[in-house]
């Protein structure tokens, strides 16, 4: 391997821009089928700038869109194999609680695809919900759908794990180094911080830096960075809403953005409960607190513990930060650049893309490789944003 800074003498087979979740699980693919990969970083590892930091994430069957669904079948069983190489737990069984009006569309969509999927799972009424959860106080005419197979990814222990396992197959990761310059072609030039490189094909997940590097390529998708506070909430009796409790995860379908919550057990004593939104924001100004006085997420979500979760104080105790790249319909982007098609995009993951790592991973390999992706790429592909500018397509 050349040493920072100097040319690889050979040409890689391909680079991978990025090493959060996405980038780091497709780099893991490249080098399990013997590919001779480059993940280049740009902050040192690990780091809390991007959108993949953090001890904890949701890993669940249910959604309302049934490609997911189909795809968390596949990602559950490359979760468990990444959790044997690494030889520590990645991932607790929680449960997870779907909870709305029981009239509502999104709900029934919910259901509808636990149902079809033949997940584990189980209806209630708010009356059944009060008797099964009694820190839960729900509303008259709300109901709630169980998926028994949902829990908890251990977020920053799965990152490590499968970049140890990327490094284990061979694979080279350079980290503290931005990739500055991508010069496409048969053989794409990469110019970073420490050196030049060039492989036959890239991969660009930089998160919420996607369009900062596409922008030179003549594309720029319509992705909205957000800030997002990640709130936690102190249990009055500790343990009340915890993982030996068997309090579970919950998603609580409301308007115009959900509120989602996930047991006491990284911090002992308190519960995650966050608002799926934030304030639009740059990710170099990410430290930056936003210029509004009031933060109406933590507003909406202290009304909403003081309401739902009567055994929580409403107000967080510990407010940390990260970054949604949202796409208008929170589908993903996975394509090859419409101009170049050696290049492969993986961005735009919407505040819902770990669980999926290991599939999205696999296909922006597949694209990479030349090789037909494993599921149906229609919603995931750039031609679905009609307004993007013409010198891209
Ligand atoms: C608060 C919060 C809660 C979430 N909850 C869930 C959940 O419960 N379940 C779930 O499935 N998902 C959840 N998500 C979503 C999930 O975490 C993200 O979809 C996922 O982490 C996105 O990963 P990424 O690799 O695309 O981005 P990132 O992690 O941001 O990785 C991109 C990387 O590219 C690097 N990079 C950028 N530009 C360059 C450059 N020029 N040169 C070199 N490197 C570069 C960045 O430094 C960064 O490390 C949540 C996200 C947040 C923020
Ligand atoms: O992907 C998830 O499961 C959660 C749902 C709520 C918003 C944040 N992400």
């Amino acid at each position: 391997m050349a040493a920072a800074g100097e040319p690889h003498s050979s040409l890689y087979d391909t680079i991978v821009v990025g090493a959060g979740i996405q980038g780091s699980f497709t780099a893991y693919h490249l080098a399990k089928r013997g590919r001779d990969t480059l993940l280049l970083e740009q902050f040192p590892l690990p780091h809390s700038r991007g959108s993949s930091h953090g001890q904890s994430r949701i890993i669940r069957h249910a959604y309302a869109q049934e490609h997911y669904t189909q795809m968390m079948a596949e990602s559950y069983g490359l979760w468990e194999q990444l959790e044997a190489e690494a030889g520590a737990p990645l991932y607790r069984q929680t449960g997870l609680l779907v909870l709305a009006a029981n009239t509502n569309p999104e709900f029934q969509r919910f259901c509808q695809t636990l149902a079809q999927h033949h997940i584990p799972s189980e209806l209630f009424t708010a009356e059944s919900l009060r008797g099964r959860f009694p820190g839960i106080r729900p509303y008259c005419g709300e109901a709630g759908v169980s998926d028994r197979t949902a829990g908890v990814l251990y977020a920053d222990r799965a990152l490590r794990a499968v970049q140890d396992g990327f490094r284990r197959c061979g694979g080279a990761l350079r980290d503290s180094e931005q990739v500055t310059d991508i010069q496409p072609g048969v053989v794409v030039t990469v110019t970073t911080s420490g050196g030049v490189y060039q492989a036959k094909s890239l991969v660009i997940t930089a998160g919420p830096w996607a369009n900062k590097l596409l922008a030179p390529l003549g594309l720029l998708l319509p992705l909205q960075t957000l800030r997002i506070n990640v709130c936690y909430w102190k249990e009055k009796v500790p343990g009340a809403y915890g993982v030996s409790a068997h309090f579970p995860c919950f998603l609580a379908i409301c308007d115009p953005h959900h509120i989602y919550g996930l047991p006491s057990n990284e911090y002992p004593g308190l519960v995650k409960i966050c608002y799926h939104s934030g304030s639009p924001a740059d990710p170099e100004e990410r430290d930056r607190p936003p210029e509004a006085s009031g933060l109406p997420d933590i507003q909406v979500l202290q009304d909403f513990v003081s309401k739902y979760l009567p055994g929580l104080v409403p107000e967080p105790a510990v407010v940390e930060h990260c970054m949604y790249t949202n796409t208008p319909d929170e589908d993903f982007v996975l394509d090859r650049h419409p101009k170049f098609s050696n290049i492969v995009i993986g961005a735009g993951f919407s505040g819902h893309g770990f669980k999926l790592a290991p599939v999205v991973g696999k296909l922006l390999c597949q694209l990479s490789v030349g090789e037909e992706p494993s599921y149906t790429m229609e919603p995931f592909g750039i031609r679905r944003f009609p307004a993007l500018p013409p010198a891209a397509l």
